[in-house]
């Protein structure tokens, strides 16, 4: 393109080029025309006169056209004064002819233009192309001049740094070390100075001081270059390495994880090959790395895994979407000894979606199955006997009926439950209690076959289930029971001697499932324990109904204290040698709204083992102290008062307090108050010493009622503040028919009299019964001879009418 405005120079100019052989694409006459339609001539170089027509100058024009389209300008100009010439270099012209010039020169000039705007684009060319080779690795590049501390910076410097303004300008320390992180720059002013003092390139890691919130890490590879006049510059290209870093850190956690996890784990590949062990591995299964590299786990390991396919589990965890698969599986260890395990499979797949890797996790739970055990056994045993509990129980039972049921067959069902058992627990502690159901326990299972099952329902209930129906197979069984019971058992420094209920059922006879069957067992214990406690009985229809009559009078006592439907009779006691009326004993009547009277021996019992004799005992205690302390003062002489305690009430923690309590209330004197109490309360010692020596220390004396029926030994006497002993009515009944009673009760008399305790003889019927006791030595006596038990208001009667 030319720009002259002389036309006449300009053809001539433009004959000249042609005949030079180039082709003149435009020819403008100024320099707007010539930045206008420079675009669309697109020339390779561009002939400028400086003095133009118009606004714009040729200086100006070609300044422009270098600037926006990078097209090389060579001036043709007639003048070269200096101020010129200072403005067109600052343009940065290709070439600069002064006319008249010489056609060659022209030439020459033209062509140097061209070669050097050639090599111009091809360096262009590269540092785009250089530049966009560091967008797309997003690398950033500094130069660093060490003789004028000048930094420069380019590339991706502002997102390493996080800064706003990056493209470095500045000092080194300003620009660069500033906004490194302040622990990282000794490393990275010793990495420079490395890189300073050799030629290799350094590699320096450091972290930013700050880039959006968290440091990153970069990676500066630093080299010094030599200048041709011996000047250093120093060049780093900077990567951001945060990423990678981040990926290290993972990679070395996973390591330290992998290593040290208390759980086995196995890295194999996709042949199912070891290729990675950990220390837990080792630790399991006794093989080290080198012993499993290479070897496949499941044989290695002899891996059985029920239920889950066996080896097929791999292939289905290939084809499954989670890729895992967990489960309990059973190795060997290297010693050979099998273990189960909990397994977890996990597939490791890579970057096509194949699978490259399977990881395997497991760890050793023979402990947890030990624990599983124990705490089966415990749910399902007595933890103080061993025995199976009520739960195992109900199971075996089931068992029973299933198999009974289908095969035709019988089984026994036993009951037991211990007599007196609460006494030996009351007085002598929970645990001489326990030892005794311990020693219970082991005699039962020595009696008993191994088919057999025996468990402890709870408290002093011991159930039996056993083959066969013959009533006299169970009956044998049972008497065996009881026999083995019936050994006495030491109890710290004590004797115990225990008995037993028991109530028998069959299956299917008495109840066809495990409730019927329970219950029928069940009301034939009571029945067994109602006829006397330390035998058995079968069950049958009619013990049914006295259970239920028995259920009905339990409730029914309960709320005969509150409906006045309790009476207290008194029979009176007398001095054998005048007939003389000293005292009277308390004895308990129900009058029942629809049954009637009913006598202590029916309900008493149902009273001790509901509780409700707590209540019932001390009603009586305060009806017959006022009763009798009214009539004493209206006979002007103070009566005795003989009242009736039972175990239960006896080894109560307030029972002293109570008594005492009542006398207090009443009025009536404890001199003139005596406690009967049967032989089998005194049984356990220690406590019953305990609880006389109070009541003593209140002056209420003791009496032990049916003397001669219970086991109390003479030792055990001897030891406790008795003051009376009551010959049982047993021994008294056949008099004088029998002499086996003349000499029970002359035994009795001198045991007696030998411990200084007086005596009173129970159920004289008869005046010649009377006869003989007195002459055998007993002092006092009651019975129907002198009077039946009356109530209150008789008893009144017959003091004081005689
Ligand atoms: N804990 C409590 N027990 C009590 C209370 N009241 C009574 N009882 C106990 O009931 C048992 C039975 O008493 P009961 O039916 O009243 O019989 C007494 C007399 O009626 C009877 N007896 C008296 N004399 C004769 C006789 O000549 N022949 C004959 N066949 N029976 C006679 O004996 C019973 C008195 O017994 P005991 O107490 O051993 O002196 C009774 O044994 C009490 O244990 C109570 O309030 N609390």
């Amino acid at each position: 393109m030319l720009v002259e405005d002389e036309r006449v120079v300009a053809f001539d100019l433009k004959n000249q080029l042609q005949s030079l052989g180039y082709r003149v694409g435009a020819m403008v006459g100024s320099g707007e025309q010539a930045v206008e339609c420079v675009a669309d001539v697109a020339p390779d170089l561009v002939l400028m006169d400086i003095h133009l027509e118009g606004v714009m100058d040729g200086v100006e024009a070609a300044t422009t056209i270098q600037s926006q389209h990078q097209i090389p300008v060579i001036y043709l100009t007639a003048f070269a004064e200096d101020d010129t010439l200072r403005r067109a270099l600052d343009s940065r012209p290709f070439g600069y002819l002064v006319k008249p010039w010489d056609i060659r020169e022209l030439h020459a000039s033209i062509q140097m233009a061209l070669a050097r705007r050639e090599v111009e684009v091809a360096v262009e060319k590269s540092e785009l192309r250089l530049k966009l080779a560091m967008d797309a690795a997003s690398l950033g590049v500094f130069e660093w001049q060490p003789q004028d501390d000048r930094m420069h910076g380019d590339g991706h410097l502002t997102a390493m740094f996080g800064d706003r303004q990056m493209p470095l300008d500045d000092s080194w320390e300003h620009s660069f070390l500033a906004r490194v992180h302040a622990s990282d720059r000794e490393r990275v002013v010793s990495g420079l100075s490395d890189a300073l003092s050799g030629p290799e390139a350094v590699r320096i890691e450091f972290r930013t001081a700050r880039n959006n919130g968290g440091p990153h890490f970069l990676e500066a590879n630093v080299k010094v270059h030599q200048g041709a006049n011996a000047e250093r510059r120093v060049v780093g290209v900077l990567q951001d390495v945060t990423q990678r870093h981040q990926t290290e850190d993972r990679l070395r956690q996973s390591s330290v994880v992998f290593h040290t996890a208390a759980e086995a784990l196995v890295i194999v590949n996709a042949e199912y090959r070891i290729s990675a062990v950990n220390a837990a591995f080792t630790r399991i299964t006794g093989y080290s790395e080198v012993d499993a590299l290479g070897f496949d786990t499941d044989v290695l390991l002899r891996v059985r895994r029920d239920g889950a396919g066996g080896r097929d589990v791999f292939a289905a965890l290939e084809a499954s979407p989670e890729g895992y698969w967990q489960g309990e599986v059973f190795c060997h260890r290297r010693n050979g000894e099998r273990f189960p395990a909990w397994q977890s499979l996990s597939v490791v797949r890579n970057a096509g979606g194949s699978v490259s890797n399977y990881v395997i996790a497991f760890s050793d739970v023979s402990e947890m199955h030990v624990a599983e055990e124990k705490l089966h056994h415990l749910a399902h045993h007595d933890p103080l006997t061993g025995l199976p509990n009520r739960l195992l129980f109900d199971d075996r039972i089931e068992q029973a009926i299933e198999q009974a049921h289908r095969l035709q067959q019988h089984f026994l069902l036993l009951f037991l439950d211990l007599d007196s058992f609460k006494v030996v627990n009351d007085t002598l502690g929970h645990i001489m209690g326990d030892e005794l159901l311990r020693v219970v326990a082991g005699r039962l299972r020595n009696v008993l076959r191994g088919t057999d099952t025996i468990a402890r329902l709870g408290g002093d209930e011991f159930v039996v289930l056993a083959g066969g129906a013959s009533p006299d197979y169970a009956a044998d069984l049972a008497r065996k029971i009881l026999h083995v019971l019936g050994a006495p058992v030491s109890l710290g420094n004590e004797s115990v001697t225990v008995s037993g209920s028991i109530g028998i059922a069959v299956y299917p006879d008495n109840g066809s499932d495990r409730h019927e069957l329970m219950r029928a067992a069940d009301i034939a214990m009571y029945s067994a324990k109602a006829a006397g406690r330390n035998r058995y009985q079968f069950y049958s229809q009619g013990m049914a109904e006295r259970s239920n009559e028995r259920l009905s009078m339990e409730q029914g006592l309960r709320r005969a204290i509150e409906e006045e439907q309790l009476l207290v009779y008194y029979q009176p006691q007398v001095d054998l040698a005048d007939g003389r009326i000293f005292g009277v004993e308390a004895l308990v009547r129900w009058n029942h709204p629809e049954l009637g009277m009913i006598p202590p021996v029916r309900f008493i019992p149902i009273a001790e083992e509901s509780g409700v004799i707590d209540s019932l005992g001390r009603w009586v205690l305060e009806r017959a102290c006022r009763d009798i302390l009214g009539l004493s003062e209206s006979l002007g002489q103070q009566l005795g008062l003989a009242v009736n305690v039972s175990a239960r009430e006896f080894t109560r923690e307030d029972f002293v307090v109570t008594v005492r309590d009542t006398l207090a209330r009443t009025g009536f004197p404890p001199a003139c108050l005596e406690l009967e109490i049967t032989e089998s309360t005194l049984q356990v010692i220690e406590q019953s010493v305990e609880i006389l020596g109070a009541l003593k220390a209140i002056g209420i004396s003791i009496s032990i009622d049916d003397f001669g029926t219970g086991y109390s030994s003479l030792s055990v006497l001897r030891d406790l503040p008795i003051d009376r002993i009551k010959i049982d009515r047993s021994f008294v009944q056949y008099l004088p028919e029998k002499p086996d009673g003349i000499a029970i009760v002359e035994a009795i008399v001198a045991i007696a009299t030998s411990m200084h305790m007086e005596i009173i003889v129970e159920g004289i019927e008869r005046p010649e019964q009377a006869a003989i006791l007195f002459r055998l030595g007993c002092g006092a006596g009651q019975g129907y001879l002198f009077s039946r038990p009356v109530p209150h208001a008789a008893l009144v009667h017959l003091l004081t009418q005689g």
